[in-house]
């Protein structure tokens, strides 16, 4: 048999898009939609709480294009966790005015790939923060599930781990290059969703984005062995900028 890489796990997230029915948001009352309005501020401190005791984490985003209208990325130490944000949500009033759009179910992921030989990687600091982090407040986000080809010709699992590792090293030090510029947190989901990763980006200049991704493109791993899924795009919301948006 093959060698496996071996991963590490962190935090589960959850991706978890909605559209809003604006029909029914523009069909309630100043009264209800106040109240769904004010739910929602209250529920996003619960969130903030989770992250100020280090028990996960959150971030919102809008969603440009018909795919959906926003996105909420959660981070937890549990599967039931996620749950759980998830029904508190479906229970909102708010939610009565939204619809399921999507979902991605997965868990922070880092792979042995570039580790350093002989280290324990769960006595670094560095590694613990990444496969928990606290997700960035970038202006722009970027989601896309993908997954590594099994073809008869381009099959990712059949290659040995130094090949393996050696188009990794090269795919690293094209993400090393945009250091600054986007930030990445890669979910593995096999076993949790119909992809094999979720990949998750974060930039405050959207053009990064497009310009990363393309530039993968050319690079062995990506260009030979990346299959892709429905690519996911949109802007930071906060308490004021949801307001704004939802306001008639
Ligand atoms: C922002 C840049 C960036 C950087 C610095 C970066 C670096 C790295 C390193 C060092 C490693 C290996 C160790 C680890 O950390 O796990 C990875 C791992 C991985 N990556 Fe990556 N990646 C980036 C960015 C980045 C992008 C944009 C994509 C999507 C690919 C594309 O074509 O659209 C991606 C995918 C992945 C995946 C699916 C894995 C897991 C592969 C596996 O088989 O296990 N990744 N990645």
């Amino acid at each position: 048999m093959n060698e496996a890489a071996s991963t590490l796990e962190g935090w589960y997230a959850l991706h978890d898009f909605r559209s809003i029915n604006w029909a029914a948001w523009k069909a309630a009352d100043d009264e209800e939609r106040a109240v769904a309005l004010d739910e929602l501020q209250a529920f996003w401190k619960e969130w903030k709480a989770v992250e100020d005791s280090s028990k996960g984490s959150t971030v919102v985003y809008t969603v440009v294009g018909q795919k959906a209208d926003l996105v909420m990325m959660h981070l937890r130490e549990t599967l039931e966790d996620l749950k759980a944000v998830e029904n508190a949500f479906n229970k909102t009033m708010f939610a009565q005015y939204t619809t399921k759009s999507y979902s991605y179910v997965s868990v922070v992921e880092l792979s042995n790939y570039l580790g350093k030989e002989g280290e324990d990687p769960m006595q670094n600091p560095e590694i613990i923060a990444r496969l928990k982090p606290v997700l960035p407040q970038r202006q722009y986000i970027c989601f896309y599930p993908m997954n590594k080809k099994r073809e008869l010709n381009d099959n990712w699992y059949m290659l040995s781990m130094d090949e393996r590792r050696t188009m990794m090293r090269s795919h690293g030090m094209i993400g090393r290059s945009y250091a600054g510029k986007v930030k990445q947190i890669i979910t593995g989901s096999v076993g949790f969703d119909d992809w094999e990763w979720g990949v998750t980006l974060f930039a405050d200049d959207a053009l990064q984005f497009k310009k990363l991704v393309y530039e993968m493109r050319f690079d062995e791993v990506s260009a030979r062995y990346g299959e892709f899924g429905s690519f996911y795009v949109g802007s930071l919301l906060n308490e004021a900028t949801l307001e704004e948006m939802l306001k008639l």
